[in-house]
């Protein structure tokens, strides 16, 4: 039975395929202190949030058997995503349920804030018909510049040209080609400052976003200019916007989010030129509705050890993708355990060689799994697809991926390749049509081994007796043997033994192979 803690309220539609699954006890509790949310975290699979539950290093340190984060919305910026990487955690998004919501209120912000619509009501409210003061302005004709040219900015530009505005946007990732087929113009940041009447923000926060919009940034924006911030308190600098307004700089600013939420006494609040509303921006029913469905679908499918669709610490595989790779999964997997068993040495360099049809297809995927199988060796089941790239960094361990020409007469063949501060070793796996998956390669010997079950791997001396001597000792120790394989270099010489035995060879058994004439080394492994 998973647990599943809820910690902000969530539309109960959106969560109905938590709710009604029967491996899945749901826990609903928006109200926890930071005290209790540290002893609920510890006895939880997945935690579910919006943008109030903080998801700080020490939530996850405590959250001991945590394998997934959900966060029903986009902005990922209140969970520690570094410390949930180095501890394997999934996390994942709704970065397309709030969207339009997001973009709606946008609009709405930017008319109350053109034609000062709260403030006015606020003055009715208070018995004042005042008309002098609240003189707006049009927005026809005037420039929308757009920070942050994502699926929320691209929206809000949608629904300024319906206003009939002009649109210009600054995005690292825009170019001529996507401005010219939304539309709009682009511009370097600075021109966007330069020529916005109206400034919105649609970027995440980040370390590179926080305070984009800083005094300086002001000072190049045209007198009299009005700002936005429906993304995330922070990307504008609160105190820079406040004495902008306060001189007269910049006429007013639309606020759905602080740098610290709740912000009930935020000193901006007491400026007539800001309108602000409390983070409504994915406040919707639909919003709601199709973000908690959608994390409560990748929730659901990480634990059941499916793929998620929205990861945010690992890359997301397209089902196309998926499909062709997915065959190779435990290929690669029992390929790196293997290898990493018999190995000896500190770890300092794995190369991980694709050919055949797997020349054609991003094959990381693949790379990370195999990184997965040889660090679980020392590792244990702490490291896994999220955080085994980091990890091996972490260790100082050089990761590289290449592609080759050389298939070995197979249709696709993965390989392995280990160096330590000892040695360097490969092992090179195939997946056989209707077969399964088969080692062909282990070093310099062809071998046809299936990647499965009790291994153990004899290097020895070719010489007449040897297979028959292992057999006999292995028969003494009343052990099985279910397949056999020899490979050698040239006749005499240097031979490997690779067999599957039905049950996991015990110590003093292993001790006794090795002391065989003309054996040199034993290893034994479980896949
Ligand atoms: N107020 C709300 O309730 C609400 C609702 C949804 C989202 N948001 C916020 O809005 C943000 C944007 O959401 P989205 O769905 O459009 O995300 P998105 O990822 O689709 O778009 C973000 C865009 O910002 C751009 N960007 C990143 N760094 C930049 C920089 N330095 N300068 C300019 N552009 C930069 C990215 O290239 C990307 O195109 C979210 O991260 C979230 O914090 C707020
Ligand atoms: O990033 C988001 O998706 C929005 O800020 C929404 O936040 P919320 O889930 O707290 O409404």
């Amino acid at each position: 039975m998973y647990r599943v803690l809820i910690c902000d309220p969530l539309s109960e539609e959106g969560i109905r395929p938590l709710l009604d699954a029967e491996d899945v006890e749901a826990i609903a509790d928006p109200s926890l202190s930071h005290e209790e949310l540290l002893e609920a975290v510890k006895s939880v699979q997945a935690i579910i949030v919006r943008s109030q539950t903080q998801v700080t290093r020490e939530v996850i340190e405590h959250a001991e058997n945590l394998q997934v984060i959900g966060r029903a919305g986009v902005g990922v910026d209140n969970i520690d995503l570094d410390a949930a990487t180095e501890h394997g955690v999934v996390v994942v998004n709704a970065p397309d349920g709030n969207t339009i919501s997001t973009a709606e209120h946008t609009m709405a912000m930017l008319m109350s804030l053109a034609r000062n619509i709260p403030q006015a009501y606020h003055q009715l409210q208070q018995k004042r018909w005042e008309r002098k003061k609240f003189v707006g302005v049009e927005l026809k004709g005037k420039t929308l510049g757009v920070v942050g040219f994502g699926r929320i900015g691209r929206e809000v530009a949608q629904r300024a040209k319906g206003q009939r505005m002009k649109v210009i946007a600054y995005d690292p990732f825009l170019n001529q080609e996507k401005a010219d087929k939304a539309g709009v113009d682009h511009g370097t940041l600075q021109e966007v400052l330069q020529q916005a009447d109206f400034l919105t923000v649609h970027t995440p926060l980040m370390e590179e976003t926080k305070h984009l919009i800083d005094r300086e940034a002001i000072q190049l924006m045209k007198p009299g200019a009005r700002i936005l911030n429906c993304a995330r308190g922070g990307i504008v600098d609160e105190d820079a916007l406040y004495q902008a307004i306060q001189s007269g700089k910049i006429a007013g600013a639309a606020l759905d989010v602080f740098e610290e939420e709740p912000a009930t006494e935020h000193p901006l609040l007491s400026l007539t030129e800001v309108v602000a509303t409390p983070h409504l921006g994915a406040s919707t029913v639909e919003a709601q509705e199709n973000v908690a469905t959608d994390v409560s679908y990748d929730v659901l499918e990480h634990l059941r050890g499916g793929t998620v669709r929205n990861p945010v610490n690992m890359p997301s595989v397209s089902s196309e993708m998926m499909e062709q790779l997915s065959p190779y999964f435990k290929l690669s997997e029992r390929l790196g355990a293997f290898l990493s068993r018999v190995v000896e040495g500190t770890l300092e360099r794995v190369s991980v060689y694709y050919s055949g049809e797997l020349t054609d297809v991003d094959t990381t995927p693949l790379t990370r799994i195999a990184i997965k199988g040889i660090l679980r060796r020392h590792i244990g089941q702490r490291v896994n697809d999220v955080n085994a790239f980091k990890t091996a960094s972490d260790k100082g361990i050089v990761i590289n991926e290449q592609k080759s020409t050389s298939t070995k007469g197979f249709t696709n063949l993965l390989t392995v390749e280990i160096e330590t501060d000892q040695e360097k070793r490969s092992i090179a796996g195939t997946l056989l049509n209707g077969l399964g998956a088969r080692i062909v390669q282990l070093d310099q010997y062809s071998i046809d081994v299936v990647p499965d079950g009790n291994l153990i791997l004899i290097h020895h001396k070719d010489q007449p007796g040897a297979i028959g001597r292992v057999g006999s000792l292995l028969s003494e120790h009343n052990m099985n043997i279910a397949t056999m394989q020899v490979g050698r270099t040239n006749q005499g010489g240097d031979a490997v033994m690779v067999l599957t035995v039905d049950k996991e060879v015990e110590s003093e058994c292993q001790d006794r192979l090795g002391e065989i004439t003309d054996i040199n080394k034993v290893q034994c492994l479980t896949l």
